[in-house]
């Protein structure tokens, strides 16, 4: 290992992604990953099948199933599912470097966003974000994308940035932490959304109107949260969203569809072994957005949908029945 070297914690789809993005220019990477069988496989065929199938790894990538070898690394990104995120930071040891938080989504327990949760189990490390229009293959194919780094303040981005900056990876410096983690965990509720609509054979005009719907939800939890409004309108929160809304690469929007064709929220998630973080985060969401008396009609929606309380059409029907209001 090198003063270079680079850590990730998590070896599902997206931080083995990141991983690849990170060695493209030749840097060595150390990846963290939770099962045995998938840091063997990394480092014998350089191959993740079970999260990102179908690429072939950089071998500057080297996993490992011990977090006590990123100790004294300068950069670790953070990337294992939300609900995970607590009890692995806390198996970190102590050290001086950034640690850039990489999921999406709202702890269930405690309603906190990541880096509040973050700071509680790794306390005195320095904390950033980095959220946006991300798919994990796409991104470790090396097809381009940018994304927001929200950092503490410019010392922070001048340290991290240029060790995530890639030709085709391009970071946004913000110190809006608030608001890049808001946007990522609201819109993966948003696309579960948009996949009903989708598999109820709604129509591009019923899609286009839930997402900016949708966007106001956010915007209005995440200016309630402390957010910034340009934050909510950049890559980590109207981008991610427009991604996330439009496709069936996203496996919250593949569940949203799921249940629009009528199949149970147990049924689909039982079959899977990837995470869809909006059906985590959902209801946490929405006891936290009522707490703080912010209305949010389409995540309720959902709430109702993946705890089974209502079929798919008629909770459409009931969204579209409310009373009108201004936009
Ligand atoms: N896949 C993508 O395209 C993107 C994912 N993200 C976010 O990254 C985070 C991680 O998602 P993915 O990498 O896609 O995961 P994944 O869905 O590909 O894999 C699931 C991950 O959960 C881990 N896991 C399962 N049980 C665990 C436990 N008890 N403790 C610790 N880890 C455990 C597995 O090892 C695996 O890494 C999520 O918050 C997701 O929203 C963000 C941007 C893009
Ligand atoms: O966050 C993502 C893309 O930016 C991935 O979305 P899904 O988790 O819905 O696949």
């Amino acid at each position: 290992m090198s003063n270079r070297t680079l850590g990730v914690i998590g070896g599902g789809a997206w931080g083995t992604a990141l991983a690849q993005m990170l060695a493209s220019d030749g840097r060595e990477v150390l990846l963290w990953a939770f099962e045995t069988p998938v840091v063997e496989e990394i480092n014998r065929d350089h191959r993740n099948s079970p999260y990102l199938s179908g690429i072939d790894l950089n071998p500057a990538i080297r996993a490992t199933g011990s977090l006590s070898e990123l100790a004294g690394l300068p950069l670790l990104l953070v990337v294992t599912p939300a609900q995970h995120m607590r009890r692995v930071l806390v198996g970190l040891p102590e050290g001086p470097g950034d640690l850039v938080l990489c999921c999406k989504g709202i702890e269930e327990a405690t309603g906190e966003l990541m880096v509040d949760t973050a700071r509680a189990a790794a306390p005195g490390r320095p904390l950033a974000v980095l959220s946006g229009p991300t798919f994990a293959h796409e991104v470790a194919r090396g097809q381009p994308t940018a994304v927001t780094l929200a950092c503490a303040d410019e010392g922070q981005w001048d340290r991290i940035a240029p060790m995530v900056w890639r030709p085709a990876f391009r970071p946004y410096f913000s110190t809006d932490i608030i608001g890049a983690e808001i946007g990522g965990a609201v819109k993966n509720v948003l696309a579960i959304a948009c996949g009903v609509v989708e598999g109820l054979g709604l129509g591009q005009n019923a899609r286009a109107a839930l997402i900016a719907r949708g966007f106001a939800e956010m915007t209005r939890f995440g200016l309630a949260c402390g957010a910034q409004a340009e934050t909510l309108s950049g890559l980590s929160g109207l981008g991610d969203l427009v991604l996330t809304c439009s496709s069936v690469s996203s496996r919250n929007f593949s569940l949203g569809k799921a249940l629009g064709e009528g199949r149970k929220a147990a049924d689909v998630l039982a079959d899977r072994a990837t995470v869809a973080e909006g059906a985590f985060t959902a209801p946490v969401l929405q006891r936290v957005a009522r707490a703080r008396g912010v209305a949010m009609p389409i995540v309720d929606t959902v709430c109702a949908l993946l705890a089974g309380d209502v079929a798919a059409g008629d909770a459409v029907a009931a969204l579209l029945a409310r009373p009108l209001t201004a936009e």
